[in-house]
């Protein structure tokens, strides 16, 4: 640890100053030290005792309680006589969940641990995280939240709603029992994936996100905050459930709306600090670009569904550019685009701004080379139902697209070199399409990025299949490794952002900065590739495994505080993998 217990700690006050002093502050901090103020319920959890203490899930080791714990902290007689080791737990449940056929069920067994005992829940997870990442996160948590009523295991984070809460959201705030928060999830739950408007049992998103904070971004669970702002729901068959438990009205919307959202980011930083992040998480359309615009230099926050998603994306393109038969000049690629959402813009925009930072490319050509599907078809210029957002892909034509055209008519038009599905339409690169493709480009990008795994727009067999093994694929939600009938064998990467928002994240906390941008979001998509090596492009992944994802999270952080150090936004000296690996939280007893 960077720590030099000869200078008095405290002396310097670690959120004022950046520049001057920062040396001095790196020998009396180590990093992640506690610049908010000390958390009260650790202390708390540390002092409980006997049944109290089982009952605290962040404390509680059941079974593998020491005996001499068990002698000092009331616990004689309320556990059975053996004391167990760590490991045995860990066996005996990942065994058990082996035992389910069904991914919901070992969804809820896992989240019933975490409500009994943390670092048991976390430890299973990171000694099987290519086994249960799908289960704590997609494809599993999109059927969750479809069911969180029904499968909800007690309180976890937040619920802030704008009939109840509205003006008195830091009163509110306090209720939460930590003092010291520095990661944020918060969604509003209208766009779930693509799963549509959940309401307030989109929290599972907020929770998901997190657990990835803590089991990939090295994040310790007590500085994490999962919440939803209940503003209303659009889906009558979930507010007509029984179980149903956000509020039972439509989706508030304008300025009230706003003013709830502006009141829920000022009081989270008079809570507890302006540099604790806020990660915007699956907004619909119409709030997610525009919130974005709003906040990125009014706090510290960024929205995971435009930008981590873009860096994600980016980086496979980064990764197919290595591949042979793939043209390797980013700029000579036609990107076509199905879906014209958060995260196809996103996507877009990072591309573009990688061609004019990096190849020297003017901002108007560089975004040529994307074009959108939407909704209503091919987006160009002087089509109606332009938002904001879509005009800047909506290049001039000098062909004829008939109102009715499929998107197999308009990939014949465009001929990309490239297909993205955002679009959440399950299935829709067809095998027309892809063979398409394949005849003409020799290996074509085909990312199909939509969540969850029933909404993707094809699955990795039929990329590979359909192109006899020419596609470059990647997908959101994690497909199984494929042999084709000749023997070519693929594993598929995994395109989602879970690779990159954890790192990000942790980063900006460890290096104090006060707010995140695109630039850090490009870092991390040139750190993520760069990880990438010659044996997974092989077997034609363009991400290295996520099983390698804490590594990766801490080369993300890394390349985030060098980032925000070179933007003038970091508070605390760039610090080192090792150092950044070190403060990693480890979830053993
Ligand atoms: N892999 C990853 O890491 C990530 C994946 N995603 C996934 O991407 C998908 C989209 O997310 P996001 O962009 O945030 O969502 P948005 O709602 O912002 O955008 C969805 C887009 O799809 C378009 N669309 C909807 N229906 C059709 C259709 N029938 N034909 C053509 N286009 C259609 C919409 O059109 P219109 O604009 O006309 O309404 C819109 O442009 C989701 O499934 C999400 O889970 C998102 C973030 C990260
Ligand atoms: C991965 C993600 O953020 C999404 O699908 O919304
Ligand atoms: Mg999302």
């Amino acid at each position: 640890m960077l720590f030099v217990g000869s200078i008095k700690a405290g002396s310097v006050n670690c959120l004022s100053g950046f520049r001057g002093g920062r040396r001095v502050e790196a020998l009396i901090k180590p990093i992640w030290s506690c610049h908010y103020r000390r958390s009260s319920m650790t202390t708390m959890s540390m002092n409980k005792r006997g049944h109290e203490l089982l009952k605290e899930p962040s404390a509680n080791k059941g079974t593998a309680f020491t005996e001499g714990e068990r002698a000092s902290k009331g616990l004689d007689g309320l556990l059975p006589p053996r004391v167990v080791s760590q490991e045995t737990q860990i066996q005996r449940h990942i065994e058990y969940i082996r035992h389910f056929d069904n991914m919901l069920d070992k969804y809820v067994y896992l989240m019933g641990i975490l409500g009994r005992n943390e670092k048991l829940f976390f430890q299973i997870v990171m000694n099987n995280l290519m086994e249960l990442m799908p289960v704590i996160y997609t494809p599993t948590v999109g059927e969750a939240c479809q069911k969180f009523g029904k499968v909800f295991g007690g309180a976890r984070g937040m619920w802030l709603s704008i009939k109840q809460h509205k003006g008195k959201i830091m009163e509110t705030l306090k209720n939460w029992p930590e003092d010291d928060v520095r990661v944020i999830v918060v969604s509003d739950g209208e766009r779930i994936l693509g799963l549509g408007d959940l309401g307030a049992w989109g929290m599972g998103i907020p929770i998901g996100k997190l657990l990835l904070y803590n089991a990939c971004g090295g994040v310790d669970p007590k500085y994490c905050l999962p919440v939803v702002l209940d503003n209303g729901c659009n889906t009558p068959a979930l507010r007509n459930d029984p179980q149903y438990f956000g509020e039972d009205i439509d989706r508030v919307r304008g300025k009230e709306y706003d003013e709830f959202v502006d009141e829920f980011i000022q009081a989270v930083q008079a809570r507890w600090s302006p540099q604790t992040l806020i990660q915007f998480e699956d907004f619909a359309n119409s709030n997610a670009a525009r919130l974005l615009d709003e906040y990125m230099f009014k706090c510290c926050c960024f929205n995971d569904d435009i930008q981590g998603t873009a860096s994600v994306a980016l980086a496979g393109i980064f990764g197919a550019l290595r591949i042979p038969g793939v043209e390797n000049d980013l700029s000579k690629h036609r990107f076509l685009f199905y879906g014209a959402g958060s995260a196809g813009i996103g996507i877009a925009d990072l591309i573009a701004e990688e061609l004019v930072t990096n190849m020297g490319m003017d901002l108007t050509t560089a975004k040529k080379i994307c074009w959108f599907v939407d909704s209503k078809g091919l987006i160009y210029n002087g089509r109606h139902a332009l938002t904001k957002e879509k005009e800047k892909y909506a290049h001039e034509k000098d062909f004829e697209v008939p109102a009715d055209a499929s998107l197999f008519d308009v990939v014949k038009i465009i001929k990309p070199t490239a297909i993205v599905g955002v679009s959440t339409i399950p299935q829709s690169f067809t095998e027309e399409i892809i063979k398409y493709l394949t005849e003409n480009v020799e290996r074509p990008i085909v990312f199909a990025l939509s969540n969850p795994t029933s909404k993707a727009e094809c699955t990795a067999e039929q990329a590979y299949k359909f192109s006899n093994g020419k596609a470059v694929f990647s997908s959101g939600s994690p497909f199984d490794p494929v042999t084709l009938d000749d023997g070519q064998y693929f594993v598929p990467g995994q395109g989602n952002n879970a690779y990159v928002f954890p790192g990000v994240g942790l980063g900006i906390s460890v290096g104090g900065c006060k707010h995140v941008t695109n630039a850090m979001f490009l870092e991390s998509a040139k750190t993520l590739a760069s990880l990438c090596t010659e044996e997974h492009l092989k077997v034609g992944s363009v991400y290295p495994p996520i099983s390698e994802v804490q590594d990766i999270s801490a080369h993300i952080a890394v390349a985030t505080c060098k980032q925000a150090e070179k933007e003038g936004l970091a508070t605390r000296p760039v610090p080192s993998f090792e150092e950044v690996r070190k403060v990693f939280y480890h979830p053993t007893y």
